[in-house]
């Protein structure tokens, strides 16, 4: 489903491309977590799959379709497909969960509405089942500034559903929570996964959490392919070239 073929990213003035021509097939239904140091790339990865980082060289498909060849509308519909979360979790803090959970549906409003805050009645709705369904149990009215780290997330998971995604993408997500409350984020990616036929792809420092819950993991080591495979072979030995222990 989506392609990536020789893909390389250069940032300007950097030495070295940040990402170092990726062939890279990801299918539906795969839950894929990446590895990999600091500053191997990963954020970079993730944030080409959708358009938000261009490309220097190669070219990402969405189906057959590549990204350089689509039109504004077609890379319009690439965004509202992909659901995005990431370490920050990137609310608003000052506004409410559910006013938050309801930009999730920016992508689909015409711009006066946006502007002037306009949902109907069963957006709204939409809005407060999406929270029950990611076990958020706090007031949909409360400011968002105020929620701990793990339900803070569990407003962007549900504000990145609202837009109905088919791709699932995480930028370190769990990066900020203890390792209790990443755990059970993981858990619930990964049953929003399987209940909505999505493909997610997700960044992790904890290799624990990517080999309990990834079908595949993808290893970048200096912005080149290190690995691609199930998480069984994922082993010691791999670790420990992968950060060079
Ligand atoms: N906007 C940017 N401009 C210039 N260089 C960048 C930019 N973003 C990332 N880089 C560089 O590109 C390389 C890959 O960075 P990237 O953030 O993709 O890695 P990462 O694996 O996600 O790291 P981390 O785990 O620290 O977030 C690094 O050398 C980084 O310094």
């Amino acid at each position: 489903m989506i392609q990536f073929e020789n893909v390389s990213v250069r940032y300007p003035g950097a030495a070295e491309p940040a990402l170092k021509k990726l062939n890279i097939s990801i299918q539906n239904g795969e839950f894929v977590c990446v590895l990999g140091q600091s500053g191997a790339g990963k954020s970079t990865f993730i944030r080409c799959i959708n358009g938000l980082q261009p490309i220097t060289d190669g070219e990402i498909r969405w189906g057959y379709k590549p990204l350089s060849s689509m039109t504004s509308k077609e890379k319009l519909e690439v965004r509202r497909k992909t659901g995005m979360i990431f370490q920050h979790y990137n609310l608003i803090p000052r506004m409410s969960v559910i006013q938050n959970v309801l930009t999730g549906l920016f992508g689909y409003k015409k711009s006066y509405e946006n502007l002037f805050g306009l949902f109907k009645p069963a957006e709204r709705q939409l809005a407060i089942d999406t929270i029950n369904q990611v076990e958020l149990f706090v007031e949909p009215t409360r400011r968002v500034e105020n929620l701990s780290g793990g339900q803070k997330q569990r407003v962007a998971i549900a504000r990145a559903l609202l837009q109905n995604p088919k791709v699932f993408l995480g930028d370190e997500p769990v990066a900020s929570l203890d390792p209790g409350t990443a755990d059970r984020i993981f858990q619930l990616l990964k049953e929003t996964h399987d209940k909505r036929n999505l493909v997610t792809i997700i960044n992790v420092h904890d290799v624990g959490l990517a080999k309990k819950f990834a079908t595949r993991i993808i290893a970048l080591k200096n912005g080149a392919l290190f690995f691609d495979g199930v998480p069984d072979d994922f082993n010691h030995e791999m670790y420990t070239q992968l950060y060079n222990h």
